[in-house]
Order: C-alpha cells, then sequence, then structure tokens
C-alpha cells in the first residue's frame, strides 16, 4: 500500500528516508527545490542522503491518493491543515506524526483528526527518538497507536522497518498524552540543568513530572500501562536527559537567562500553556506543568519556580 509523508521537517523527512528503506514513499515539502537537486534535507538533516526509492514533491494533489498519510506538521498547525484538505482524506489511515496538546482545545493529534476527519483511521507514532538517529538507520522502537486493532497492526506491518520497531497498541489517548506531557517535563528538567542545579533535582523533576503525567492520563481514561512504555516513560528518559531535544535545550536557556531560536518547533512551550489551562479546569495537581507554564508566560522566574514547587505542603509519594 503506498505512503506519503506530508512534512519535510526534521521528523517527517526521517521517517521517508527510513520507509524509503521498504519501498516507494513520497514526501510533501512546502519547499522542495533544492531537496529535490541535493538530495537531502541540508536544512535539517544533512548527510542523511535520500533512498531512490523516495520522492519530493510540492504538489500536494501527488501525495494524497496514498492509502497511508503521515502527518509530521507541528501540532498546532495539523487542524487548520487538515480542514484546508478534508475532502482528500476521507478515508485514509492518517498517522500524526507530532506530539502535543491544541492550544485552542486541549486536545491531542488523534482526537484532532477524528474531530475533523471523522470517516479517516485515526493513529498517531510517537515514542523515543531523534530525527537523526531514524534517518541514519540507528536502532529505534516506537509505539504505533490506532483505537481500531485491525488498523494498528497494518500501519504496525506497513511502518516497520529494518532499524525502526513499532509496538503497538490501541490506547491512542494514553500513547498521544505520553508524547505530549514529557516534553513540559523536559523543558523543566533542561532548566533545572541550566540553572545548576544539578541532577538530583531533574531525576526528582523526571519522577514527579511522571506522577503528573499519570494524573492526566487516568483523568482522560488512559491506561498507566501506555505511559509505563515507549511513548511515556521511554520519550520522557531521552528527552530530559538529552541535549538533542529542543525542548531540553529550551530548558537549558530559561534556566540560563538566555534568549532562544523562537522558530524553533519547540511542542512543549505551547502544551504546556494548554495542559496547565486543561489541569485548573480539571483540578489536577500538575504544580510542574504549573510552573514550566509560569516561566514561559513569564509570570514567575526561576527562583519562583523553584520555591513554588519546594513550598508546597508535604505528602504521600
Ligand atoms: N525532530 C525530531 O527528532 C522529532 C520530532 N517529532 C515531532 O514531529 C513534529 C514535527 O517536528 P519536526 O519535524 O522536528 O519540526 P521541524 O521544525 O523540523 O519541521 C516542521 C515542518 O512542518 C512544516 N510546517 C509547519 N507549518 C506547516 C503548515 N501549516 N502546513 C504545512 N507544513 C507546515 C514546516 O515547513 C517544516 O517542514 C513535532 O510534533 C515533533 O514533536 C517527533 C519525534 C522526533
Ligand atoms: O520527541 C522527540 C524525541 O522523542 C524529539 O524531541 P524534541 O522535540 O524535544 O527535539
Amino acid at each position: 500500500m503506498s505512503i506519503s509523508v506530508l512534512g519535510a521537517g526534521a521528523f517527517g523527512t526521517a521517517l521517508a528516508i527510513a520507509l524509503g528503506g521498504n519501498g516507494p514513499v513520497t514526501l510533501w515539502a512546502r519547499d522542495p527545490a533544492d531537496m529535490q537537486t541535493t538530495r537531502q534535507n541540508a536544512k535539517r538533516l544533512p548527510d542523511c542522503p535520500f533512498p531512490d526509492t523516495l520522492q519530493v514533491t510540492g504538489d500536494l494533489t501527488d501525495t494524497l491518493t496514498a492509502q497511508t498519510i503521515l502527518l509530521a506538521l507541528p501540532l498546532q498547525q495539523l487542524r487548520g491543515f487538515l480542514q484546508e484538505h478534508v475532502a482528500d482524506l476521507n478515508g485514509k489511515a492518517l498517522v500524526a506524526c507530532c506530539k502535543g496538546i491544541e492550544l485552542s482545545s486541549g486536545v491531542g493529534p488523534v482526537q484532532i483528526i477524528n474531530d475533523v476527519v471523522p470517516n479517516a483511521q485515526a493513529a498517531i507514532l510517537t515514542g523515543p527518538s531523534f530525527a537523526a538517529d531514524i534517518a541514519r538507520g540507528l536502532p529505534t522502537a516506537l509505539t504505533l497507536a490506532a483505537q481500531c486493532e485491525d488498523t494498528a497492526k497494518q500501519l504496525q506491518q506497513q511502518l516497520t522497518t529494518r532499524a525502526l520497531r513499532l509496538y503497538r497498541t490501541t490506547d491512542t489517548i494514553g500513547a498521544e498524552l505520553g508524547g505530549a506531557l514529557k516534553n513540559v517535563v523536559a523543558i523543566a528538567c533542561g532548566t533545572a540543568m541550566g540553572a545548576g542545579m544539578g541532577e538530583s533535582a531533574r531525576a526528582a523533576l523526571m519522577t514527579r513530572g511522571y506522577a503528573e503525567m499519570q494524573r492526566m492520563a487516568a483523568h482522560r481514561g488512559a491506561d498507566p500501562d501506555t505511559l509505563a512504555g515507549l511513548s511515556g516513560f521511554g520519550d520522557l528518559t531521552l528527552t530530559c536527559t538529552s541535549e538533542g531535544s529542543r525542548n531540553y535545550r529550551l530548558g537549558l536557556s530559561l534556566g540560563r537567562g538566555e534568549a532562544f531560536d523562537a522558530s524553533t518547533t519547540v511542542e512543549g512551550a505551547a502544551t504546556a500553556l494548554a495542559v496547565a489551562r486543561v489541569a485548573t479546569d480539571a483540578g489536577l495537581d500538575m504544580p510542574i506543568t504549573m510552573a514550566v507554564a509560569g516561566l514561559l508566560d513569564k509570570t514567575l522566574d526561576v527562583k519562583e519556580a523553584v520555591h513554588s514547587l519546594l513550598n508546597r505542603p508535604l505528602k504521600e509519594e
């Protein structure tokens, strides 16, 4: 079955390169010319040549004929993109390859697909992976979640490659929450490390951040085991401990009081604000998320954020 990847940023390009190892794949880019000439994405993934099976196009109609469509756009852009092309997306398997919670609605990518294209088979591909690792063919394991078991099985087969091993689940809520919420915790961890608070502080933030992820997941009806898997705990571990993560690097900048390039895709920033709103409305205790949201909307500085976390009433673990 044919595959298209929409969005030729780092992740979309990396997935297209990996899937090109299985057979023909089409990558849609808003600005394809340089990639068509050089057969690489020099801006996002230098030195990762495209296989011959990968076709790059700027014509969306070429790509919307595929039965399986991977959506590798930033989460906050997903709804608008789907709304624009809904007529061509009905009946397709639409695989969200983005991580986040929408600011305007408080929901994640699978719910956005279900809202806008209810006749599609909605799925999400998520978990611990840096685009550069996937593009280089390094071993990686991800979660493929789709509400329909048959769709999950079919996509698992189709999107597994030589080095990319997919585990499947039907718990799309848990899978999308894990990928979205770990980015917020990664910003917190980066901030702690940037401000010189040390690795013990980071371990505390990861662990208590994970407790917040579990709380939100329970509120939304997710399976706690999903959060313990690749899409939750797995991605939390990678993102909170590596300077390869843009979310972690944003945190480092906040902690050091340095500027950060606003054009970088950092999903955790909007997601922190969205989740803080959801948590407040639902009465969920998510102090790390609230502290990150406070840092980002500049209602707290780093000192105040730390104070807000350490001076809460003592409690059972
Ligand atoms: N880079 C990575 O290592 C990984 C990224 N992801 C996720 O993949 C998603 C995309 O991230 P990246 O590819 O890294 O970001 P990126 O910044 O490298 O690329 C984003 C791409 O989306 C395109 N785009 C933006 N707005 C658009 C719109 N309205 N319509 C069409 N195209 C649009 C841009 O032109 C760009 O090609 C994010 O949700 C991220 O969390 C997931 C796993 C790994
Ligand atoms: O999601 C990722 C790793 O799994 C990529 O992390 P960043 O978006 O923080 O770079």
